[in-house]
């Protein structure tokens, strides 16, 4: 199995080059991250061309006070498509495969929907190579979120119909949002750009918890699936005494 560093949760009191780095000697066959924009993108680029590690995604800037995520607020156009032009030049910059735009926490869903397909359609006609991300988030975390199953974004994957949109599988979401999760994602396969893990319920290093990840990683693997697995959880220590899980995976 191809691991990957999520560096928004491990290693985050790092620097981002530092954290590159830091993923490089623990074995992580790839990084990813949240929100890079105040490191030059020379730097980060810079430590990705040394370790010869792939960045797998970025996320489109939260907004202001609490916002997660601003595509799919109506009357915020100009600031959610400034948030996935500054993410995609940011990608281009340092080779950064993927870009996830966050859909925010709108009041009323209607006028939200509307605005998140539009926001995507633009973002999928700028990013070129670049894939476009949009991840079901779990509503007891973040109430609110306008995205919150992989039904829905199933939907909206298949009724806009670009080619380089795809959904982020966060494993500890789907499981919170309902379970079942090998048939969810089996269902939906070809429309899953990169797949997250972490335990549930405590979002903890993925060898605790209610989730067999060896199990479902060989799983995902035998119906096809080819990407990296996305380390996003919380150390409840130092990031480098939280991974004796790697091996059960890599393993596989
Ligand atoms: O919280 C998550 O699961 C994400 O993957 C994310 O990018 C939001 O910060
Ligand atoms: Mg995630």
């Amino acid at each position: 199995m191809k691991l990957s560093a999520n560096l928004g949760f491990l290693w985050r009191e790092l620097p981002l080059p530092e954290a590159i780095r830091a993923a490089k000697r623990a074995g992580f066959d790839a990084v990813e991250c949240h929100f890079p924009f105040d490191v030059p993108t020379d730097e980060a680029r810079a430590a990705l061309d040394e370790t010869g590690l792939p960045m797998l995604g970025l996320n489109t800037r939260p907004g202001e006070d609490g916002e997660f995520g601003l595509a799919a607020l109506p009357d915020r156009e100009a600031d959610a498509r400034a948030a996935i032009e500054q993410a995609l030049d940011y990608a281009k910059a340092t080779g950064c495969r993927a870009v996830h735009v966050m859909a925010g926490k709108p009041d009323d869903s209607a006028r939200a929907d509307a605005a998140f397909r539009a926001n995507l359609s633009h973002a999928c006609e700028l990013a070129g190579n670049t894939t476009i991300l949009i991840e079901p988030i779990n509503t007891r975390d973040v109430p609110g979120y306008h995205l919150a199953t992989i039904e829905q974004a199933a939907e909206i994957v298949s009724a806009l119909g670009y080619p380089n949109l795809k959904i982020m599988a966060d494993c500890y979401h789907l499981q919170i949002m309902g379970g079942d999760l090998l048939r969810r994602i089996e269902k939906h396969l070809p429309m899953i750009g990169h797949v997250q893990i972490a335990a549930v319920p405590s979002r903890g290093r993925p060898d605790e918890g209610e989730l067999n990840y060896p199990w479902i990683a060989a799983a995902l693997r035998d119906m096809g699936y080819e990407g990296y697995f996305g380390a996003e959880y919380r150390p409840d220590g130092p990031t480098e005494d939280s991974l004796g899980w790697m091996g059960m995976l890599q393993s596989r």
